[in-house]
């Protein structure tokens, strides 16, 4: 699967750009400020119809637009599809594909889905839990079809027994079928996700082998925390913290309060690594999916945007990750200041074409 054509209107300073992109590594050049990140905005819009700068819409939409607009499209299985997603500043919008209506993003997601490497990314090791329950609900959501269902019926219940905990007398029999619906769905998302976890961690570890993190012989370790003890069953834990949860007015274990840490030795990894060694770290964890994904899916694979591929790495890194990003097969997108960056970087088969971005208008560049 990879986009065949992708067009953008009114999207930061990308007035009116469109490519035709290689199903394999496009590389995007350009100077400072002159619209690579947004493109890449624009593409992860596609398949999720968020920005990941943003929360809000107003700053990706061009000043003084009221919308921004992206359409790809792209050949799965031979079959042509298109995407498009349109986002209003009211917050807005209308996602469709093949010209139907979609109601959820959902959709898009496994449509399109893209694997996102930033300058930023090693915030997934340094922040809170939050992004690396997404990270790894990203790998269970695309591999497992009941996971989504499950994590919705999770959240609406969550919601209402938080709302009962937050006002006033609580109708414990209410609070029965909250907790019933909580428990029910907390094992069976906790299952989905130590079922993928098994798979993901060798993996990890196999490329931060070859990602020659400088580790010294010492064992790298990933491990999954489900969020609640795991000694007792949930639903007994739910009933013996009610009077916890109602002073504070949520629920303070569960499946939301899950976790993945990763040690070297008996470190957190993030305290023995330097900035370089976490990128190459969070390329692990990414690829490590990326690959899963596409043993399970062969047809449609992910779409990887990697914004400043260079930053924090030396030629010897660079070489290797660029390597590994051609190995999985898949469409990749890497922006780059200057093209000598990634000269020689690249298997000398890799099919690939380079784009020139300045001041929001993209050009293909003859083949390198
Ligand atoms: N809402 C907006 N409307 C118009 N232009 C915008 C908007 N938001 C940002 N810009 C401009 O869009 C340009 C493109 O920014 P972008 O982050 O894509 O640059 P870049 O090529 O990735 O740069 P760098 O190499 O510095 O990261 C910038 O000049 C920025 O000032």
């Amino acid at each position: 699967m990879s986009l065949s054509r992708i067009r953008v209107l009114q999207l930061r300073n990308l007035a009116e750009a469109q490519l035709e992109p290689s199903p394999r590594i496009n590389i995007i050049l350009g100077e400072n400020g002159s619209g690579k990140t947004s493109l890449l905005e624009a593409i992860h819009l596609l398949g999720t119809a968020r920005s990941f700068r943003s929360t809000k819409l107003k700053p990706i939409i061009q000043t003084g637009s009221t919308d921004c607009v992206v359409f790809g499209e792209l050949l799965s299985q031979g079959m042509p599809h298109r995407l498009g997603v349109k986002r209003t500043i009211d917050g807005g919008g209308e996602l469709k594909i093949n010209g139907i209506h979609q109601r959820s993003a959902a959709t898009l997601a496994t449509t399109l889905p893209v694997q996102l490497i930033t300058p930023d990314s090693f915030t997934l090791l340094t922040g809170g839990s939050k992004p690396r329950r997404q990270f790894i609900d990203w790998g269970v959501f695309h591999v497992e079809h009941q996971f989504l269902g499950c994590w919705r019926q999770y959240q609406s219940a969550l919601k209402q027994r938080n709302h009962l905990l937050r006002h006033g007398k609580i109708d414990p029999s209410q609070l029965l079928v909250w907790n019933a619906e909580l428990a029910r769905n907390a094992e069976h998302i906790d299952q989905m996700r130590q079922s993928y976890f098994s798979l993901l961690a060798p993996v990890v570890r196999d490329l931060v082998d070859r990602f020659e993190l400088g580790l010294e012989g010492e064992h790298l370790s990933l491990s999954y925390t489900r969020g609640w003890d795991a000694k007792t069953p949930f639903i007994d834990q739910l009933d013996q913290q009610v009077d916890r949860d109602s002073k504070l007015g949520f629920t303070q274990t569960g499946p939301h309060r899950a976790d993945l840490s990763v040690r070297i030795g008996r470190d957190n990894a993030v305290e023995r690594l330097s900035r370089g060694q976490q990128k190459l770290l969070v390329c692990a964890l990414k690829l490590a999916q990326a690959r899963l994904f596409r043993d399970h899916s062969p047809a449609t694979n992910s779409v990887f945007l990697v914004d400043d591929l260079a930053a924090e790495l030396d030629r010897e890194h660079r070489t290797i990750l660029c390597h590994e990003l051609v190995a999985l097969e898949c469409q990749v997108f890497v922006t780059c200041i200057e093209s000598d960056t990634l000269e020689g970087a690249w298997p000398t088969n890799a099919v690939r074409k380079m784009f020139h971005v300045k001041h929001g208008n993209i050009v293909e560049l003859a083949q390198p």
